[in-house]
């Protein structure tokens, strides 16, 4: 069955359009599997500030402390997951929200402790469970792992979403965001390649959360995943990134 992940950033959770669940109803006609990766970033942020917590973020990735990575899990799995879970199912598709523990769904390791602190990243997908268990139903998957130690780590969610659409051969990896693509001067680049891509970082044109989405896209891309595509409106053409 040919794999369809989307990423949907925390803004973009809450910007859906109805031409994005035209475009699922889309995908399942043809028979297409759809598994979701979503974000959350501005909701924890906001979250863990209401709580006093400090935030800090180091090149586009939170810098995660235990009380942090507390607030994360819960805002992920008790606020942004169940508010797109509803909104899948009332444009009446059938919807199963998922998390790193279920079956052990996502595995993963720390990227750098003594850097980001709780943070990692997905080493291996319960891809079988997910076969044998999603029966044609949206799966919506929360960015966070479960170690070898039953420790649970936060990870960037489109680094997640990349390495899941890697791991389960997607056709296609779409990362729904809040701009309408890569900006330069004003105007959204229609394809991008990763030469121009790491000249655009050097030059600070592409900085901040789309450094990482950039970065897992192409390793995506070169890991054979067949089209990446940076978008704010499954609509409009965005940003194609290409292998050459
Ligand atoms: N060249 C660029 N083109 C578009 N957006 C960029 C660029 N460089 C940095 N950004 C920033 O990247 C953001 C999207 O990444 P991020 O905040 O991580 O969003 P998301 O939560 O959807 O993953 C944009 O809102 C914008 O501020
Ligand atoms: C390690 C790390 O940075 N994790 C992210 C997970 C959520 C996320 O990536 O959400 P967006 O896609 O909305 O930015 C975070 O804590 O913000």
């Amino acid at each position: 069955m040919e794999k369809i992940v989307i990423k949907i950033g925390g803004n973009a959770t809450q910007q859906l359009t109805e031409s994005f669940f035209e475009q699922l109803a889309v995908w399942q006609q043809q028979g297409k599997q759809v598994i979701i990766i979503h974000g959350g970033g501005p909701q924890i942020s906001k979250w863990s500030s209401d709580l006093g917590l400090t935030v800090t973020k180091k090149n586009g990735i939170r810098v995660t402390d235990e009380a942090t990575l507390k607030v994360t899990q819960a805002v992920l799995l008790g606020v942004v997951q169940p508010a797109l879970c509803q909104m899948i199912a009332d444009h009446g598709f059938e919807v199963m929200g998922l998390n790193m523990a279920d079956n052990h769904l996502l595995e993963g390791e720390y990227v750098d402790q003594p850097l980001y602190g709780e943070v990692g990243q997905v080493t291996k997908v319960n891809e079988e469970w997910l076969a044998q268990n999603l029966h044609g139903q949206i799966a919506v998957i929360a960015p966070l792992v479960q170690t070898a130690h039953s420790a649970v780590l936060n990870v960037n969610a489109d680094v997640a979403a990349a390495k899941i659409a890697e791991e389960l051969n997607a056709a296609e990896l779409v990362l729904l965001t809040d701009v309408p693509g890569v900006i330069k001067d004003g105007n959204v680049i229609s394809e991008l390649n990763n030469q121009m891509a790491h000249s655009l970082m050097q030059d600070e044109i592409i900085k901040s959360g789309m450094k990482p989405k950039i970065k897992a896209a192409f390793t995506a891309l070169e890991h054979g995943v067949q089209k990446v595509l940076i978008t704010d409106n499954i609509e409009n053409h965005g940003t194609v990134l290409k292998t050459a």
